[in-house]
């Protein structure tokens, strides 16, 4: 399913946070928003996943007028791994995977033995079987983490929203999760931080910086030292991984 953000533009405390993007992420692909802190990721995510109304702008999610659809209708096609994850109530890790298939059920209809296998393999795949009477809150940063993608798999979305997925995950569970992300094989925004693994995994980058788009294109494209430099203000070296044959950046300590 294809998502189309046009013309962006979200006021917060009567400053344009986001400035007027327009992002476009076709059928399956798995594009990357990057950039600096606080140049407005996570405000454009919200704002597409309704979380924030932006003052202008259209977006679409295949035929779906998102700006104009309720919460529930668009929550039956988006899945969305946000990246703050807590609650102010404790629920088992299980009652929270199973909040997935919400979207999909009537007024008050009980949960099924499908939804409950469907939240068993969700738990599965993100290695968390054996969890699912542990209580949310008591879980670590990274675990916590892995029951919001657990939930966002139990909604069996067309469409993938998140925001720095890889916050609090160990190496091991950061190629683990983009991995699973990239099986799904739905069309991906996923604002992340580490250059490296966007390069590896997305088909497509965009870059903000201060509330706008300041270039977009593949991986090899787009990620030069020069937008690093001018991006992030740090000197780094491209080059291709010997091991991998992925891209790698090495980065120049401050002097
Ligand atoms: N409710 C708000 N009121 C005023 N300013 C806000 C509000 N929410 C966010 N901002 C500001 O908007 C800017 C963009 O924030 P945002 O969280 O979108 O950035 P980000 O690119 O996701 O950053 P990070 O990489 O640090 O997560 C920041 O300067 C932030 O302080």
């Amino acid at each position: 399913m294809e998502l189309r953000a046009e013309n962006m533009i979200v006021t917060l405390a009567n400053t344009d946070i986001v400035n007027d993007i327009s992002i476009k992420v076709k059928n399956k692909q798995f594009v990357g928003l990057i950039g600096p802190n606080g140049c407005g990721k996570s405000t454009l995510l919200k704002s597409i996943y309704k979380v924030i109304k932006p003052k202008k702008g259209n977006i679409y999610l295949g035929d779906l007028d998102v700006l104009n659809s309720e919460p529930l209708s668009v929550s039956r096609i988006m899945g969305v791994v946000g990246q703050f994850n807590d609650l102010s109530f404790d629920f088992t890790v299980e009652e929270m995977v199973l909040m997935g298939r919400t979207p999909h059920k009537k007024f008050m209809e009980r949960d099924t033995e499908e939804d409950y296998k469907i939240v068993r393999e969700a738990l599965n795949k993100v290695s968390l079987t054996g969890y699912e009477d542990r209580s949310y809150l008591t879980l670590s940063g990274g675990e916590k983490q892995r029951v919001i993608l657990a939930r966002a798999i139990a909604q069996q979305p067309s469409f993938l929203v998140m925001d720095e997925p890889t916050n609090h995950l160990d190496i091991k569970y950061q190629l683990q999760i983009l991995s699973i992300v990239k099986q799904m094989n739905i069309g991906t925004l996923a604002a992340l931080h580490d250059l490296e693994l966007a390069a590896e995994y997305c088909d497509y980058l965009y870059v903000m910086k201060q509330g706008k788009l300041m270039a977009q294109g593949t991986p090899k494209e787009l990620l030069t030292s020069k937008l690093i430099r001018e991006v992030y203000d740090v000197s780094c070296e491209i080059y291709t991984n010997p091991v991998t044959g992925e891209l790698g950046i090495a980065y120049m300590p401050f002097s």
